[in-house]
């Protein structure tokens, strides 16, 4: 027996057929990517439906990870490869902690179960119950959404409670955005998979799956650690706003310097504007059109 890395094909969530970057070794196929610039690798577990993490590898005898309880694991290292491209490309950041970190992801966690995390070393996905989401994996948004909280947690570090919490929310929901520009919905892909046309959540129009889209509209609460679900509605109508003035690539690179640059564990709404407008003056300069559309767009959700 040898080992070799691979390129096997896979099946995803939405039926859909993808190129998988994978390993052979003795007679087995993994979903372990060595090809990125890393000094780890991008693996993807499963968890067989209990709630042990990591899982055991995810593997196939023939490099085709076609059967339909392969397809949330096809879609999590599918998708967990773009992010990665995403990040490296972009802002040369070499995962989630730039140095390189092994990024595994563990899928058919717990039973029906409609949720997807970070746990601060990894990330987890459930499989739905069938009705509210379909795995969780199947969706760009929601792995961008996750891998970005881990960026997030090794920069600005965004305390997960109130107005940082909900920021640290929006960034995760708007650097999902970034990556996949089709829309400005939020899981749309996974999320009650037997109607068509809904979302999780919406960065252009928050209110219409219960989110506030403007200060005037703060949550208190002490449910979800003060609402962090919720009040990330009125970053995210800030950033939908800064992508129209500003376009997508301006206001990417004016995000990213905020997160690593700027923000810190403690920054709420007023601290973010300063940051995009600190980024954008040192990106553009004060009084550029991107600086002027950064202002406009956080005035406009009443942060000042
Ligand atoms: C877009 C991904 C997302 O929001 O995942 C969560 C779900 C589905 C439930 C609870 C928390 C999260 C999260 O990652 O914040
Ligand atoms: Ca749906
Ligand atoms: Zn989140």
């Amino acid at each position: 027996s040898y080992n070799a890395v691979t390129e096997g094909t896979g099946v995803g969530v939405l039926g859909d057929t993808k190129k998988l970057n994978t390993y052979y070794s003795s007679g087995t196929y993994y979903l372990y990517d060595t090809t990125k610039a890393m000094t780890g690798v991008i693996e993807t577990r499963t968890a067989k439906n209990l709630s042990s993490l990591p899982g055991s590898y995810s593997v196939d005898p023939d490099d085709n990870f076609n059967a339909t309880n392969q397809r949330a694991d096809v879609d999590a290292h599918y998708y967990a490869g773009v992010v990665y491209d995403y990040y490296k490309n972009t802002f040369n950041r070499n995962s989630f902690d730039n140095k390189g970190a092994t990024i595994t992801s563990t899928v058919h966690y717990g039973r029906n179960y409609n949720n997807a995390f970070w746990n601060g070393s990894q990330m987890v996905y459930g499989d739905g119950d069938g009705t509210t989401f379909t795995s969780l994996s199947g969706s760009l948004d929601v792995v961008g959404h996750e891998i970005t909280h881990a960026v997030t947690e090794r920069t600005a570090g965004l305390e997960y409670q109130g107005q940082s919490g909900a920021l640290n929310e929006s960034i995760s929901d708007t650097f999902a955005m970034f990556m996949d520009q089709k829309n400005f919905l939020i899981g749309e892909d996974v999320y009650t998979p037997k109607i068509a046309g809904d979302a999780l959540r919406s960065l252009s129009n928050p209110t219409q799956y219960g989110q506030p889209e403007n200060m005037s509209g703060y949550v208190n609460t002490t449910s979800d650690n003060g609402g962090v679900h919720t009040n990330s509605g009125i970053p995210n109508k800030a950033a939908y706003n800064t992508i129209q003035s500003i376009g997508y690539d301006a206001a990417q690179k004016i995000y990213y310097r905020a997160l690593t640059v700027y923000l810190s564990p403690k920054s709420n709404f007023s601290a973010a504007r300063a940051a995009m407008l600190a980024s954008a003056a040192d990106l553009y300069g004060t009084g550029s059109t991107q600086y002027n559309g950064v202002a406009s767009a956080w005035t406009k959700v009443g942060v000042n």
